[in-house]
């Protein structure tokens, strides 16, 4: 790890209050029985069975299951924005409560501020952490080339592509040099030839920081492409159902063969699952 990197780590933690880990170790996440009911009125919503996860650092994990099935929950409880009905999540085995540097969020829609430009986007975290401007510029230029936005400093949210204001809200993530990034359908919105190029850019960057990723999906090719595992989520109620290792050599193309016939493996396992749902659905409502 280099020196700034540690400056920038150390900067956020004083500035923001945070306790930050401990930097060597790396990271990890354990979720000892998290579960989630919504309660809206009269009616409650079981978003969530209680999941039991211990991920690795640096493990790059895909959350794939359709519509509805608590993946956004369980993001944003590992967040911090959520907070889960039973169970504990831990971060490098310390309690998470709320909200930290250590988790940063990236949307489907890149939230950036449409009234600044790409730099001052980029550097936001940094000024609020009050890292000297001179080190702020110095590292959100480190992360604006990473992500391939070199030239485009100065350009407004507003004159950039889907794909370009997705990868100015990774850097912008990047920047504060969060442990975990978690990633909710961060190229739902995009096309397919976007898509792809942003794979192999998130792969590249994943392995240049080493960072814990976990991605929502409902993609079951781009979870094969990307996660050393991908958990298979089913609905009504939202529960896991599979963990699939997935060890294919890196970097993937989407086009393998390897990779077409494990994503068939793992969307077949859902098929069942989801037709299994059906006909306890059929049957409830013909006993009740
Ligand atoms: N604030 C809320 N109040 C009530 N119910 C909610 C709330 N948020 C989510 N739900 C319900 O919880 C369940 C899980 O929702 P969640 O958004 O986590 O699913 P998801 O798998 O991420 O779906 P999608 O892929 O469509 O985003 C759904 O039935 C949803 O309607």
């Amino acid at each position: 790890m280099s020196q700034s990197t540690v400056h920038i780590r150390s900067s956020i933690a004083a500035s923001s209050g945070d306790e930050m880990s401990p930097l060597a170790g790396g990271n990890s996440l354990r979720i000892a029985g998290v579960s989630k009911t919504f309660v809206d009125g009269e009616r409650m919503v079981e978003a969530l069975r209680p999941v039991d996860l211990a991920i690795q650092p640096g493990e790059f994990v895909c959350f794939l299951g359709p519509s509805g099935c608590g993946k956004s929950t369980l993001l944003n409880i590992i967040a911090g924005l959520e907070q889960a009905s039973s169970g504990t999540i831990f971060a490098n085995e310390k309690e998470i409560r709320g909200t930290g540097t250590d988790r940063i969020l990236l949307f489907q829609e890149a939230a950036l501020f449409p009234w600044l430009n790409v730099q001052q986007n980029v550097e936001f975290g940094l000024r609020q952490a009050r890292m000297p401007r001179k080190q702020r510029a110095e590292v959100g230029q480190h992360y604006l080339n990473m992500v391939g936005l070199s030239g485009f400093e100065h350009s407004y949210p507003h004159q950039l592509s889907g794909g370009m204001r997705q990868r100015a809200a990774i850097a912008r993530a990047l920047a504060i040099d969060p442990e975990i990034l978690l990633m909710d359908e961060p190229f739902g919105a995009l096309d397919a030839f976007t898509r792809d190029k942003l794979h192999s850019q998130v792969e590249t960057i994943w392995h240049e920081t080493r960072k814990t990723v976990l991605f929502v999906t409902h993609n079951v090719r781009e979870a094969v492409a990307l996660g050393d595992r991908v958990i298979v989520f089913a609905p009504r109620p939202g529960r896991i159902i599979r963990d699939f290792p997935i060890d294919l050599p890196r970097p993937r193309s989407l086009e393998d063969y390897q990779l077409v016939d494990k994503a068939a493996e793992i969307l077949e396992v859902l098929r069942g699952e989801m037709q299994k749902q059906e006909q306890e659905d059929e049957f409830g409502s013909l006993i009740h």
